[in-house]
């Protein structure tokens, strides 16, 4: 079968696209790996679907897959690229759209400026639902990583985050530390891992390990997951430019019982069929 795409990027963060609401195809993991791949695909660090919603009230489902062909919950740069695709394929005119993902119900918002905003909704901080293994909800863990002691903040956007702090992201141990942690045994489902260095109480730089792909040019839960860790420990202000290296997103929280709020560009880079 000849299958529709749109290729897409959130900063660097890239994404094949595909309307399985116009299309109808079951996709397997095996058919994300191809379709994943850099050399022998089209190369993407995730999938993203558009679907039919199940649930009343909400305008379509978006599911996200990683390149190793593992669905997941959420993903925040995916959800900019979500919108302007539906934008753009006019599968709606309106202006805010509510999507459901595994993670629940998020609401995307295209603004005057062609930045996308996003509701991302809560974050969780309780270690029993990011999962994580720990005697009791804290702003921050003791975590033996190989050996090593660090002092981290854990955080699920949806999906699970540990935010490790660094002095200066450009000699972080990214390469090294990221596969150990993502596969830590604290985190039963694993886990993204962002090494965040705090700049002042308006800005961070962050790079992120994510699970199922490596290191990104960017990762939009894990700049709202390093905010809400930075927050919580009375690093950060409630509105924060986080810098990753593919760019920078702006984060806003203003505390527990309030969504986070994340704003970003979107970006079209071509369109094509490939055979499935
Ligand atoms: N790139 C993403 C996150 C994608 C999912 C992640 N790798 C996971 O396994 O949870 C983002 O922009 O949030």
């Amino acid at each position: 079968m000849q299958l529709r795409f749109t290729k897409m990027h959130g900063l660097g963060n890239d994404f094949v696209v595909i309307d399985l609401i116009t299309q109808r195809f079951k996709l397997k993991p095996h058919h994300i790996r191809k379709i994943a791949d850099r050399h022998f695909g089209i190369g993407c660090d995730q999938v993203l679907t558009v679907e039919i919603p199940t649930q009343p009230d909400v305008d379509f489902c978006y599911r996200i897959y990683n390149a190793e062909g593992s669905e997941v919950e959420q993903c925040g740069n995916g959800a900019r690229c979500f919108a302007r695709f539906i934008r753009d394929k006019r599968l709606t005119g309106k202006q805010k759209i509510k999507v459901e993902t595994l993670a629940g119900i998020i609401e995307l918002e295209l603004t005057e400026n062609r930045q996308v905003r996003v509701d991302m909704g809560e974050p969780i901080l309780d270690p029993k639902r990011i999962p994580f293994t720990a005697d009791q909800q804290a702003t921050e863990y003791a975590l033996d990583i190989d050996g090593s002691a660090w002092q981290v903040g854990a955080v699920s956007m949806g999906n699970p985050h540990v935010i490790l702090p660094v002095t200066d992201v450009d000699t972080a141990p990214v390469e090294s530390v990221g596969p150990v942690t993502e596969s830590h045994p604290r985190f039963p489902q694993r886990v993204n891992v962002g090494f965040m260095q705090v700049v002042d109480r308006d800005t961070i730089r962050l790079r992120v390990f994510e699970r199922g792909v490596g290191e990104t040019l960017a990762c939009g839960t894990g700049a709202c997951a390093a905010v809400v860790s930075g927050i919580v420990q009375g690093k950060l202000n409630s509105t924060v430019t986080v810098h990753l290296p593919g760019g920078s997103l702006s984060i806003r929280w203003q505390g527990p019982g309030q969504p986070v709020i994340m704003t970003g560009p979107a970006t079209t880079v071509f369109e094509g069929q490939i055979q499935i």
